[in-house]
């Protein structure tokens, strides 16, 4: 039988979604089509709020590669726009002048951002944050401009503000209700949320409405009703979407604010059909992928003509891509737009931990959450489910955020763990026993859970864990390059004497040639940690701060911290920092955190000098290194001093200056329990007690505040340098990269650490191994400033790359 036509309009996630699910019924039936106007491969859009953000790259988002397109007989015309439609002879015709005939079609054209015609809104500057061409012209222009102003409180609108923090731009986000989200949370889980992003450095203008965009060619601010200005050099649109319907309409289908579909997802005409945010569904045309890939599943069934329970609408649960912020929202979310509908509350304002659960005819309706969400999959089937509150774990009510059980052992077989996807428990279970995997990556190709947004990677995690039991041991990819784990990386690189990133690449079969942004810099230390003795540092896979041995500042200069061991100066040392700062008109001399002075907005070319004629050593304020040794004063002065905390940490500080780690360690030594160097929350934290020294390890002071955990006592400062050591070692020969201590601590366990470090032989091997790395390295700003090229080609000819 001769194949059917079938065309997509549209390469976008729900269009090629709902061609994976047709070919996956029947792959031979359609002879297959598609039009994108975009000119890349079907890619994952949600993900851009994260390269946005500097978490992933533009290459490892590609959802179907063109090899795909190619091995599943698909033509696939990018950059190519339909833009017409002739239902009468079955015809479509594209802006390249192409005719394509169809006896099916799909139209999955998506939304368009909604522009309000502010006056001004044509300047230059003024963006939308919808594909990649976007997110390439926020970080062009992160790069010459400070000023950021996103318009809109939402999803993305907050996701695309993060992202712009996170390229070093100041950002106000305008929003013109009374609080952020407010298409998904109450006032009180709003407010916290806006509280939260605030801290993080986005400032929140809320009840403000916007006038006109001021400027001349280029945008300079905004205007807003009230009078008021603010300063903006770049506006990013982000207040909602509008169904992509031109094309649809100007052919005649019946359009409202959506292509009209019916609960098979057929539109007017018989022979096409809608799927995506371009469809209105029973009056909604949804925003997220979730019901779009269920659209997707119901329309291939019906394409084909096999039998499927039709659709019948969605109910939504978000999550803010946010790092460090805790969001979720399901179903109804304002009790009192909801006839007879109440809601239970629970409030924790010590930790910031809320929790509403609204219910009607004794069902829960739906859920907002902010500080601890690890309920929310659990809820949102409930909500889907319509599930009554029996049954309802009290671990619910708990504000304890983080500290109880996980619900995924409790969940039933039906249990939905991907929401994105549709994925169920079952599903994931089976397909972890039956193709014994062990890593997320292998469900994922698997079964397509976490093929988009991610948010469930925990859950998944979790399942191999429970699933595969103690057989196998759960596994992670270290990126998507690749199937292999860390530890299944380094047992390679030992076994078979590789020795460069591309080598490991090659011969472990990377899915992508050049590796990733996560991979490269990963590797690079995995292989130093090997053989730090013959390994060559690879400069290009290392972060920008660590390639130009300084830290890239907002306006694009940098920040110079020398040491200064133990925090201990004098005023030989100060002079010449006070000479260069005059000299090379550094406009702030700080003192930090570390008991150092950074001097800030240095600029690129002066850097070599800067080094130069400080004539100190790197502070290393830059890398995965240790940072600083912060001491107290200690017996030589303070009446409580117990030991000489300034002499100990100056020589902690002079032995481990420079050592390659998986992440930034930070150490101190206070010399009594009274703790002046805040020794509980460092990496290492030594405080001395009565003729004694505690060692405490895990300790974090960032984001994830973390006490440190007490790994030992000992008698000498000897003692001292030797289980530091050690555990300095085994953490960089088995923390995943970027894993800090606090992490690792709490991964691998204390009492696995303590046991480990007990035994005397271990302990001097590890030591022996960490004396071999420290032998090998040299202090980077003379190494530059001895080198002619390198001084060369990092601060005369070369582009920034961002990192
Ligand atoms: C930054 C960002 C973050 C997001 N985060 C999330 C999230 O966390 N969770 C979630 O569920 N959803 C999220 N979304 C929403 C999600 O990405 C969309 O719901 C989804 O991509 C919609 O799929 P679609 O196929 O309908 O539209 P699209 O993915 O937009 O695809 C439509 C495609 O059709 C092409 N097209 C349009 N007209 C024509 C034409 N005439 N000819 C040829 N091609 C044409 C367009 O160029 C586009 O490539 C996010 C969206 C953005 C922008
Ligand atoms: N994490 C996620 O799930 C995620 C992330 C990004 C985007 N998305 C999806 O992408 C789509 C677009 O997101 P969005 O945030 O633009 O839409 P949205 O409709 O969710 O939010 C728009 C926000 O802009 C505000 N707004 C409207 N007009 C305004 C004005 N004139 N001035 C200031 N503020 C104004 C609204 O009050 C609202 O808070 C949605 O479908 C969303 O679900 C989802
Ligand atoms: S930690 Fe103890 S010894 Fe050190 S300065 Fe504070 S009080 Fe004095
Ligand atoms: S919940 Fe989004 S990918 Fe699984």
């Amino acid at each position: 039988m001769e194949k059917q036509k079938l065309v997509v309009i549209g390469n976008g996630m729900a269009g090629v979604r709902a061609v994976e699910e047709i070919l996956k019924l029947d792959p031979n039936r359609f002879s297959i089509t598609i039009f994108g106007s975009e000119p890349h491969p079907n890619y994952n859009r949600i993900m851009l709020s994260k390269v946005l953000q500097g978490d992933t790259e533009i290459s490892d988002i590609v959802l179907n590669s063109l090899e795909w397109y190619e091995e599943n007989n698909i033509t696939l015309h990018k950059g190519e726009e339909v833009i017409k439609i002739d239902r009468e002879s079955k015809t479509l015709f594209t802006n390249k002048g192409r005719e394509e005939s169809y006896d099916k079609l799909i139209i999955a054209t998506g939304s368009n951002p909604l522009m309000i015609p502010f006056k001004g809104i044509d300047k230059e500057g003024v963006v939308t944050f919808r594909d990649i061409a976007d997110c390439e012209k926020m970080v062009d222009a992160s790069k010459q401009y400070k000023k950021a102003a996103v318009i809109g409180g939402g999803l993305l609108g907050l996701e695309a503000a993060r992202g712009l923090l996170n390229l070093g731009m100041e950002v106000d986000v305008i929003q013109n209700m009374p609080y952020v989200m407010n298409r998904q949370l109450d006032e009180t889980a709003g407010n916290l949320l806006q509280k939260s992003l605030g801290d993080q450095g986005m400032n929140i203008l809320v009840n403000h409405d916007t006038d006109e965009f001021l400027g001349e060619e280029r945008v300079t601010g905004i205007r807003f009703k009230d009078g008021s200005e603010i300063k903006a050099d770049l506006i990013v649109m982000a207040i909602g979407i509008v169904p992509n319907t031109s094309l649809a309409k100007e052919s005649g289908l019946t359009v409202n604010r959506g292509i009209a579909v019916d609960d098979h997802l057929q539109t007017s005409d018989p022979d096409i059909f809608s799927v995506g945010e371009c469809a209105e569904h029973r009056g909604i045309a949804y925003g997220l992928v979730a019901p779009l890939y269920e659209q997707g599943k119901v329309l291939a069934h019906r394409i084909l003509e096999q039998e499927c329970a039709p659709y019948e609408g969605s109910v939504l649960s978000t999550q803010l891509k946010v790092s460090g912020v805790d969001v979720f929202s399901a179903g109804e979310f304002m009790e009192h737009e909801v006839e007879n509908a109440y809601a239970i509350k629970i409030f924790d304002e010590v930790s910031n931990v809320y929790k509403k659960l609204l219910i009607k005819d004794e069902k829960l309706i739906g859920a907002v959450l902010f500080g601890d969400t690890k309920d929310g999959n659990k809820l949102f089937q409930m909500i889907q489910k319509g599930s009554t509150l029996e049954g309802l774990s009290p671990t619910l009510f708990s504000t304890n955020s983080g500290k109880e059980e996980s619900l995924v052992a409790s969940m039933s077989d039906d249990d939905i763990i991907c929401g994105c996807n549709g994925v169920s428990k079952g599903t994931i279970c089976s397909a972890i026993s039956e193709g014994g995997l062990t890593s997320v990556d292998e469900v994922k190709d698997a079964t397509t859970a976490c093929r988009s947004c991610g948010g469930c990677k925990p859950l998944v995690a979790e399942l191999i864990s429970l699933t595969a039991g103690s057989e196998v041991e759960q596994k992670e990819a270290i990126c998507s390059c690749t199937t292999l784990s860390r530890d299944e990386v380094v047992a390679e690189i030992k076994e078979k004497g590789l020795t460069h990133s591309k080598e490991v690449m090659n011969v472990l079969g990377w899915k992508n040639d050049e590796g990733c942004s996560k991979c490269r810099p990963a590797l690079n230390y995995y292989l130093g940690m090997i053989d730090p003795e013959q390994y060559e540092d690879e400069r290009e896979s290392r972060f920008v701060n660590e390639r130009m041995h300084a830290n890239i500042q907002k306006d694009g200069t940098f920040s110079v911290v020398p040491r200064m061991y133990g925090g201990v100066t004098n005023p030989k040392e100060l002079r010449k920092i006070a000479d260069v700062a005059d000299k090379y008109n550094i406009p702030l001399v700080k003192v930090t955190g570390g008991q150092r002075l950074d001097l800030l907005g240095a600029k690129k070319e002066d850097l070599p000098k800067i080094w130069e004629e400080l004539d100190m050593p790197s502070g290393y304020a830059y890398g995965k290194t240790l940072r600083t040794v912060k001491t107290c004063v200690g017996e030589s002065f303070c009446r409580f001093g117990t030991q000489d905390s300034m002499g100990l940490g100056i020589k902690l500080e002079k032995k481990f200056e420079r050592l390659q780690t998986p992440h930034k360690v930070k150490m101190s030594v206070s010399a009594c329990p009274r703790n002046c160097a805040e020794s509980g929350i460092k990496d290492v934290g030594i405080v001395g007690i009565e003729g004694a020294f505690e060692i405490y390890v895990g300790g974090n002071g960032g984001t994830h505040l973390r006490a440190g955990d007490l790994l030992c006592k000992v008698a000498t400062e000897e003692e001292v340098m030797e289980m530091s050591s050690a555990f300095l070692q085994y953490y960089r020969e088995n923390a995943n990269y970027l894993e800090r201590t606090s992490a690792f601590v709490e991964r691998v366990g204390l009492a696995h650490i303590k046991e480990v470090l007990d035994n005397i032989d271990t302990r001097t091997e590890l030591n022996i191994r960490m004396d071999k790395a420290l032998a090998v390295t040299t202090d980077p700003w003379r190494e530059i400033i001895e080198s002619k090229n390198t001084k060369n080609e990092l601060f005369t000819n070369v582009m920034l790359q961002k990192g």
